[in-house]
Formats: structure tokens, sequence, C-alpha cells
């Protein structure tokens, strides 16, 4: 059973960066980490029409559902698995399938508001803030929103406008105070290699540590088995 020694939370705005930080510090760890991205915990809308879930507050910390959130890290710090929710940005709503992540040696959590809820930035042990220029992060999310979440360009603007701009001034930039380190302009490459060796240094320790837990569980389940033994 691997108990993970290590959370990494990856905050910032939309557009800043935060999967591809995400994405290149863990592509080298294979199944050493788990990425959870906080997109996935947006509250299930299936009570909402279409129409009704695109007038959604997406940016308010309302739309997400922070107790399974909490639920499904505390039992991934336990050792155990979780069937993680998936969510489709095309129609504003919950995949029907969930995903099994098995807990791993480090995991992280990638989302605007990834540094938002007090109990969760207590589970972490390395908070990061991306933080890259409004004007190149709106660029990019009208690029991304159009090419890859279905929308056009009158609707990521209406959008940006009414909800994800004052959302973010209001409630995720603030997040940049838990942080203990901020990352700028997104994907610079001396920040991703120095927290990419920390990662590698933690799931080294971890190792070790599980392997040790191991064989003193080992010794002791010998020592018990002859009075087992007696017993019968
Ligand atoms: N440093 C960078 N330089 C150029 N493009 C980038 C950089 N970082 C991210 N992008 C691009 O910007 C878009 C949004 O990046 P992403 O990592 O998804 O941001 P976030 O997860 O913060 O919304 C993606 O298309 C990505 O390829
Ligand atoms: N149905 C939804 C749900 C969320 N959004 C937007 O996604 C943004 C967060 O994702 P990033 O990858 O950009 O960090 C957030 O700003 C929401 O506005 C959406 O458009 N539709």
């Amino acid at each position: 059973m691997t108990i993970p020694s290590f959370v990494i939370g990856i905050a910032g705005g939309t557009g800043a960066g935060k999967t591809t930080v995400s994405r290149l510090v863990t592509q080298n760890l294979g199944d050493d980490v788990t990425r959870i991205p906080l997109d996935n915990y947006y509250e299930d809308r299936s009570e909402l029409s279409f129409e009704e879930r695109q007038e959604v507050n997406y940016d308010h910390p309302s739309a997400f559902e922070w107790e399974l959130l909490r639920d499904h890290l505390e039992t991934l710090l336990e050792g155990q698995p979780v069937e993680m929710p998936q969510y489709d940005f095309e129609v504003h709503n919950r995949k029907d399938e969930r995903t099994t992540v098995e807990p791993t040696d480090v995991i992280v959590l990638e989302g605007i508001l990834a540094l938002h809820d007090e109990a969760i930035n207590g589970m972490m042990d390395l908070r990061l803030y991306v933080e890259t220029d409004a004007d190149v992060r709106i660029l990019r999310r009208i690029r991304r929103d159009v090419l890859e979440r279905g929308r056009d360009l009158e609707g990521v603007i209406d959008q940006y406008l009414s909800t994800v701009k004052p959302m973010h001034e209001r409630f995720i930039e603030p997040t940049k105070g838990h942080a203990d380190l901020i990352i700028p302009e997104g994907a610079n490459s001396v920040a991703v290699n120095l927290i990419e060796e920390k990662l590698h240094a933690e799931i080294e320790g971890n190792a070790m540590r599980n392997w040790e837990r191991g064989s003193l569980e080992r010794e002791l389940a010998e020592k018990r088995s002859p009075d087992l033994d007696a017993d019968e």
C-alpha cells in the first residue's frame, strides 16, 4: 500500500499555464504521481437544462463540490483508492463514468481555486501559484475554448467579462497569498526543473519509507506466526 508523502497544489487564473506546468513537472515520474484536475470536481448539474448550465458562474467557489474533493484527498492520503468524477466542458456537466485513482507517492491538485479551501491547503506540502498577465491568459483562453471546448468567440468574451474576470479578481488572485512559490509566466523551465527535481527526491524518499514499513510489517507478522501456530 502506498501512502502519499507529498501533495502539491497548482493554482492561478484561467490560461495561466497550470495544466502545462503540472504536465511538465510530472511527465517523467511515471506511475508515481497522480494528477487531480479541480475541474473534475465541478458540481453535478444534471438537474439543469443545457441552457441553464450555460449561465452558471463557473469561477465562483460555490461551483465546486469541495466536500467530495476533501473526502477524496483524505482517502488517498490514507492509502486507499477513490472514484474520481470526470468533467465535460462541451456540455457543462460531469460525465457518467468515473476513473479509479490509486494513491501514489505524489499527488498534484491543479485548478483555478486549488489554493482556496483552508482544509485542502492544510493537506498540501507545496502550494504554487502560476502568474501570467491577464492579456496573455485571455488570448490563450479564446483559442483553447474555441478549439477544444466547443465555444464561440462571442460566448468566450461575454463569459470573460461577466464572470471570469470579476471572479478572478475577487477569489482567485487573492489565493496567491497562500502560495509558497509564485511561478512567473507559466511554464518557465527553471521553475519546472526545480519542481521536478523536488518531486523526484520525494518519490525516492517515500519508496524507502514504504519499503521499511513493509519489511517491519513482515517482521512483525513472522514474530506473531509461532503464537498463531500454537493456538491452532
Ligand atoms: N509558457 C507557455 N507559452 C506558450 N503557450 C503556453 C504556455 N503555457 C501554456 N500555454 C498554452 O496556453 C493554453 C492554456 O494553458 P493551460 O496550461 O491549459 O492553462 P490553464 O490550465 O492555467 O488554464 C494551452 O493551449 C497551452 O498550450
Ligand atoms: N462548464 C464550464 C466549466 C468551467 N469553465 C471555465 O473553466 C475555467 C477553469 O479551467 P482552466 O483550465 O481555464 O483553469 C474557469 O475559468 C471557468 O470559467 C467553463 O467555461 N465552463
